[in-house]
């Protein structure tokens, strides 16, 4: 039934249907309104076009105005058929799950039909017999058909038990190496193993016929609250797919993501009452195993289960076969994940100890150095936490991985212009971003922003595997030296699910990874406390080259999380997310994502980046432009190789937390934000001044020298950049900038006169603002 798009009434026909297509799209022409309706619209909002497409249009007099509706009534009626259908199909083939069992059912189905038949033959017969005042006799040859008949019944089932046998078989097969997980140990040890249980498992009895031998002796365990299972030659089961549930295999396996997606999915849209309950049927023959304690399901950032049963509870709450089904899943999954039982499989292996929070704090530095992974699971804190140090994938080199990066990818340096600071902020390290949903092609197919390139796809599916979230996107960052940094964020933004997990590797120089709980993670500007819970120590990890840090469960809720200005050379972060595809509306960029793409590429240029001028460099550009700052900052000394845990977490100077500034994601005003104000240029040397030809470098253990030429002199005083060459020693005999020397006015006098400096560690300790501004680009080295 067509429905007014104004006041969505249905009674089209008595209130004389009609269409309206001033916009010419085709995908209004099947709008359908009352005639009354249109008529007020179009007197009083005429300027846009009523329909989902809303767009501008003017009505003149020669604006036909209104249609005869009864065409396009009569073809959405059709596509309201169709995805009826469509649904129907869907629901029944989410009820089977598996093709093959639905063959197999329908098998049983026909034989049952046989049975029915045969059965109705002989009662046929006998009541012939029996009111016949003479009886026909019986004779041997219908005897022997019976007998045929019944014979051909028997081998019939036996066939098709079988088929069922075999059926169940491939599927578990399929299920278990594609989960890579076999079987769970039965309910005295629910904790899946990866090691076979055959030799110490009794077959558990099959739920299809008592009979019958289990499909699979390890793999079909009885679960502990098991549907009944029906006798199959008693009452035929009704005709419909429900009671497959009854025949399926009797599995405890984990369930795939994507089952879940579509279990998910298919509850919460128009799925009937008896439907629900059989689809919820499912989650009572398998085990479901979940990385996170509390119920969760986390593959992909779906949902949790708590939140997943409430919502479909509430849609079905009163129909009574409904509840009996949900009472029973919530007590099944509540034994799954009972205090006894072990950590779920992502999170533990036997051998891992996990920490809270407290528990963390209470080791003794040296003691901190951590088994690997280090786990810290803390509920009551809301902080869950897997760091890897290193991490191996198999058969990837992350050296590789990070030589490629320097050799394939673009950087940006992102300027924007800041509502809240009403000034031009700069994301404070290099960026970039791959994957994501940019589009959903009308074949369904979904188009990232950019191709992820193919030399970290096999890390992407490595970092997957080992999360149980299928990664699509990730943002890049180059911190180049210790001066780039982020400031305190959350990642938790509502495209990436309702739990995201982040996983976030580093290569190169070792950085501080700085955590802080908070009591709201997005405080309003000029809050007191700004946010952060005082009464929680915050951490603080070392990430070297390799580290693997994943951020799990509700994290994002409750924490922030930085890497701050420190003593370091560069690094590179890779930070690995799952966008949620909201491939239903075609419009993801609505759903928050476009910001990624915003904030790590092109910033306020979008213009300038699809017209492909956009500044952008290679890392190699950067070593030409900036290597000789890549020592500057003396601030602090590195941390020990061990993690260090921080009471007090104090902001990095100059640096913003994310609550003053939340539009771009997890983005800091960096102190270029000040310089620019004084009129320095942020970055000074990135505005494509002719570089001198590169002579033979090698990045790692270069020795970096400003050399000021003449073309030096010409730039005006107060931009610093001078350019870089590298040397293979240093000179020795070179004007120093020592402790004493008043680094601002003696750096721009030794560069005018066109002399190579050589600034002091100490000089930039003790100036540090006076030698930032006036030089981009020195050599430091150590008094001595
Ligand atoms: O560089 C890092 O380790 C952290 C990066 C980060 O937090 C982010 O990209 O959101
Ligand atoms: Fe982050």
């Amino acid at each position: 039934m067509s429905k007014c798009l104004i006041c969505l009434s249905e009674d089209l026909e008595i209130i004389d249907p009609v269409t309206f297509l001033p916009c010419l799209s085709a995908g209004c022409r099947d709008n359908v309104y009352c005639r009354d309706c249109l008529h007020q619209y179009v007197k009083n909002y005429a300027s846009k076009c009523p329909g989902s497409c809303n767009r501008p249009v003017r009505i003149t007099r020669s604006t036909i105005v209104y249609g005869d509706a009864t065409e396009a009534m009569e073809r959405n009626e059709a596509g309201r058929k169709e995805a009826m259908e469509a649904k129907a199909l869907e629901e029944a083939n989410m009820v089977m799950g598996v093709g093959e069992l639905r063959k197999a059912y329908e098998q049983k189905i026909a034989q049952e039909d046989k049975v029915q038949e045969s059965l109705a033959l002989v009662e046929e017969l006998s009541r012939q017999n029996s009111h016949t005042a003479n009886p026909p006799e019986v004779t041997n040859e219908d005897l022997e058909e019976l007998k045929r008949m019944q014979k051909e019944v028997d081998e019939e089932e036996e066939r098709r038990r079988a088929a069922e046998i075999e059926a169940s078989e491939k599927l578990i097969q399929s299920l278990s190496q594609e989960e890579n997980v076999t079987a769970p140990s039965p309910s005295s040890d629910p904790v899946p193993t990866t090691s076979a249980t055959a030799s110490t498992t009794t077959p558990a009895p099959s739920t299809s016929s008592s009979s019958s031998p289990s499909p699979h002796p390890t793999l079909l365990q009885t679960p502990k609250l098991q549907p009944p299972a029906p006798t199959p030659t008693a009452s035929p089961p009704p005709r419909n797919f429900n009671s497959i549930n009854q025949t399926a295999p009797n599995s405890s396996f984990c369930f795939k993501a994507s089952e879940i997606q579509s279990i998910v999915e298919g509850l919460t849209s128009e799925t009937s009452a008896q439907v629900a309950a059989s689809i919820l049927q499912k989650l009572l023959s398998k085990r479901v195993v979940s990385a996170d304690k509390k119920l969760a399901i986390l593959p992909n950032g779906v949902t949790t289960l708590p939140k997943f049963l409430k919502k479909v509870k509430k849609k079905f709450d009163g129909d009574e076969n409904f509840l009996r089904v949900y009472d029973r899943v919530v007590e099944k999954i509540q034994g799954d994940f009972n205090e006894e039982n072990k950590q779920p499989k992502t999170m533990s292996k036997s051998q891992d100890k996990t920490y809270t929070v407290d528990s963390y704090l209470a080791l003794s530095r040296s003691d901190r150095l951590p088994p690997n992974p280090l786990i810290i699971d803390d509920d009551a804190k809301n902080l869950r936490l897997r760091i890897y140090r290193p991490y191996e994938p198999p058969s990837i080199s992350l050296s590789e991985i990070e030589q490629s990066i320097k050799d394939h990818m673009t950087w940006y340096r992102v300027k924007y212009e800041s509502k809240r600071h009403k000034n031009d902020c700069e994301t404070p390290c290099y960026t970039n971003y791959f994957g994501g949903v940019a589009k959903v092609s009308n074949n369904g197919e979904q188009l990232p922003y950019q191709e992820i390139p193919d030399y970290l796809k096999p890390l992407t599916q490595y970092i997957s595997d080992l999360c149980g979230v299928q990664f699509n996107s990730f943002l890049v960052r180059l911190y180049f030296n210790g001066k780039d940094n982020i400031a305190h964020h959350t990642d938790g933004r509502r495209f990436l699910g309702d739990i995201p997990t982040i996983a976030s590797l580093s290569l190169g120089a070792t950085a501080t990874f700085k955590l802080k709980r908070m009591n709201d993670v997005w405080p309003k500007a000029g809050t007191p406390d700004g946010g952060v819970d005082k009464n929680t120590p915050g951490l603080s990890f070392n990430c070297e080259n390799g580290t693997l840090l994943i951020m799990e469960g509700d994290t994002q809720d409750h924490w922030h999380h930085a890497v701050p200005q420190e003593s370091r050379d560069y690094r590179f972060n890779i930070n690995f997310r799952y966008i949620v595809p909201t491939a239903a509306d075609n419009n993801v960029d609505t759903e928050g994502q476009k910001t990624y793409y915003k904030y790590m590429v092109y910033g306020d240029h979008r213009k300038e980046w699809e017209s492909k001028t956009l500044e952008s460099w290679s890392f190699d550009d950067l070593m030409k432009l900036k290597g000789g700052m890549r020592n500057f900052m003396t601030k602090k000394d590195p941390e020990p190789a061990g993690l260090s845990a921080t009471q007090k977490d104090p902001e990095p100077a100059g640096l913003s937390a994310t609550q003053k500034d939340p539009e771009p994601a997890g983005l800091s005003v960096s102190t270029a934000d000040k310089e620019n104000k004084k009129g320095v240029p942020p970055e000074a040397g990135h505005s494509g001044q002719s570089m001198q030809p590169e002579s033979q470098y090698t990045y790692q253990n270069s020795i970096f020298k400003s050399s000021a030429r003449p073309a030096a002199l010409k730039r005006p005083n107060n931009s610093a950049s001078i350019e870089i060459t590298m040397m293979k020693k240093p000179k020795l005999l070179q004007p120093k900038l020592s402790t004493s020397s008043k680094p601002s006015a003696a750096v721009k006098l030794l560069v005018d006169m066109g002399f190579p400096i050589e600034v002091c560690e100490k000089a930039v300790e003790n100036h540090p603002d006076d030698v930032q501004s006036q030089i981009n680009e020195c050599v430091v080295n150590s008094c001595e």
